[in-house]
């Protein structure tokens, strides 16, 4: 469980300002879904959260202390392709983290602590509805059965933070439904907090606590490189969501459904709200 301060966040590669200023407060157990144009900076700010970039100047603060500059076992994260590895099959994808984690303290992991781990993987595994797959290769599962095991690989190393970058911008309509009614139970039952970058508006509302837009103020030729995206939108969800108590406003949005706060988001025309709600 984890809350985030971001202070003055600034991000440029060479002369191209990416990220510029931002500020967010994140509240511990929120759901954020991260929204905006294609190329504004979204997946550089998950890969900061990650520890996978150094942002250029500003400050990120995991539980009131400074994120460590190197991915690490706290923060999870689930890709819309590559999260599993196709040589292991569903098992060993899971039991990975924890065996590369054990074996560099240790040695391999043997006897009944290896049985411990299967025991908590195959529990993990039958949690996202992959019960009696843990011997396929990930190459003989569908995209959602895919997209399902990463989230248990990712879930494995308990994360506070769980980053997902656009984890289900691939999968069908009907399958995506599904798998968001699994990514809302996991909320609701792991104490972590998510952030996941989506393109998809009715995806957005309907898992998020609190929707953020990213996007550029100034969009001429010109001054593409030399200004960088910031938060135009923040808005928290209302009803509020709160993790561990699920209602019945957390059934899906039907699909079709036409709510013009989607629409206003998209093309940036809803009041901008200043960013450093829970
Ligand atoms: N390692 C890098 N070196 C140089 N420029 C980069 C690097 N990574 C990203 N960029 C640039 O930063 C900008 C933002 O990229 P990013 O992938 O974060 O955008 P995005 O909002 O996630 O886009 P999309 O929605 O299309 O995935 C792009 O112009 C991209 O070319």
């Amino acid at each position: 469980m984890s809350g985030l301060v971001i202070e003055g966040l600034w991000k440029e590669y060479g002369q191209q300002v990416v990220l510029e200023n931002i500020h967010l407060t994140i509240a511990p157990r929120a759901f954020v879904a991260l929204v905006g144009p294609s190329g504004c900076g979204k997946t550089t700010f998950l890969r900061m959260m990650l520890g996978q970039e150094r942002p250029t100047r500003g400050t990120i603060l995991i539980d009131g202390v400074p994120l460590p500059p190197e991915p690490g076992p706290d923060r999870g994260v689930v890709t819309q392709r590559y999260s599993v590895f196709p040589h292991l099959t569903v098992l060993q994808n899971v039991m990975l983290g924890p065996e590369l984690r054990a074996s560099r303290l240790s040695g391999r992991v043997w006897g009944a602590a290896r049985r411990g781990l299967a025991d908590r993987a195959s529990a993990l595994l039958a949690e996202v509805g992959l019960a009696g797959a843990e011997h396929k290769f990930p190459a003989r599962l569908s995209g959602g059965m895919q997209q399902r095991l990463a989230l248990a690989q990712a879930l494995m190393m308990r994360p506070r933070l769980l980053l997902l970058d656009e984890p289900f911008g691939a999968l069908d309509p009907g399958i995506k439904v599904e798998i968001h009614a699994l990514m809302r139970r996991l909320w609701h039952e792991h104490e972590m907090t998510v952030i996941m970058v989506t393109h998809d508006m009715r995806e957005a509302f309907s898992l998020a606590t609190r929707v953020i837009a990213f996007d550029r103020r100034r969009n001429r030729p010109e001054e593409l490189e030399r200004y960088g995206a910031s938060v135009t939108n923040d808005i928290s969800i209302w009803p509020p969501r709160v993790a561990g108590q699920q209602t019945l406003y957390d059934a899906d949005i039907p699909p079709g459904r036409d709510d013009p706060t989607l629409t206003g988001i998209a093309t940036g025309t809803t009041r901008a709200a200043q960013g450093t709600r829970a």
